[in-house]
């Protein structure tokens, strides 16, 4: 009877109807990739309102362990943020992995995660592949292109109010610096692989976002 069930869906065995729910509760993945203030959390609280994903970011659960108090990695966590430099994967990735898990134990239909900051560097990239491989599906990098310029000029506005210890003039050069030495490139072994989406982050929010929407219409 059950399989009569599964034959009327159309798929040939329990097994293969095992294998396409598992995969649809695999954790989609999307990774928000662009320079410091291009804007990737802004346009990320967009699209979790149209299109339901989970936002993630790396950088906010980098900056809330190191404020839990009893944390091993705080001080370090701190040092690294305010000198730009990218946190050692094994830190960022178990972040990442529970917060995933959570959000999936909570409601198992909640697979699409926007991984926003992450992977920046090829230590990051490595990380997930190792301890990700086979749990979670990476569909694109969603790449927010700006100029220094405009990056610089957002993050130090932003630093008013914003009280991050990077949001100043020296951090931001480390920061640009990093993000140009070790973050492009791994933009650029996802270009390789035809999995970058590019959006052009200098515009205004909503024409950012109009750009974005085109993507996630087609392929979100
Ligand atoms: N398209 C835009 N035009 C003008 N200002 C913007 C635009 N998008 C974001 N901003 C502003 O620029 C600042 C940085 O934006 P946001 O925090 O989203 O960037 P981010 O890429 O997540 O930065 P970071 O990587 O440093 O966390 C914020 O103050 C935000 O309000
Ligand atoms: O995967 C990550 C993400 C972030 N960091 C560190 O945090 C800061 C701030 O990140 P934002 O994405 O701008 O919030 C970043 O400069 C790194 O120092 C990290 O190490 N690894």
């Amino acid at each position: 009877m059950l399989y009569r069930l599964f034959s009327s869906l159309s798929l040939k065995t329990p097994a293969s109807l095992f294998r396409c729910i598992v995969h649809a509760m695999k954790p989609q993945v999307l990774f928000v990739l662009g320079g410091p203030g291009a804007g990737k959390g802004t346009q990320c609280a967009k699209i979790v309102e149209k299109y339901g994903y989970t936002h993630l970011s790396a950088g906010d659960l980098l900056r809330a362990e190191r404020g839990r108090p009893g944390s091993q990695y705080g001080e370090l966590i701190e040092s690294y943020i305010r000198d730009g430099k990218i946190v050692p994967v094994k830190i960022t990735i178990s972040l990442l992995e529970r917060a995933m898990d959570e959000t999936m134990k909570e409601n198992s239909e909640k697979n699409k995660f926007l991984i926003d900051g992450f992977p920046r560097n090829e230590d990051n990239l490595q990380g997930w592949n190792t301890n990700m491989d086979g749990k979670a599906e990476v569909k694109f990098v969603l790449f927010f292109d700006c100029s220094n310029e405009v990056c610089i000029n957002r993050c130090l506005e932003r630093g008013k109010s914003s009280g991050r210890s990077d949001d100043n003039k020296e951090s931001l050069e480390k920061r640009i610096k990093t993000f140009l030495e070790s973050t492009r490139p791994i933009i650029e072994q996802y270009q390789k692989v035809g999995k970058v989406r590019t959006v052009d982050a200098s515009k205004s929010l909503d024409e950012v976002f109009a750009e974005v929407q085109k993507i996630f219409d087609k392929e979100g």
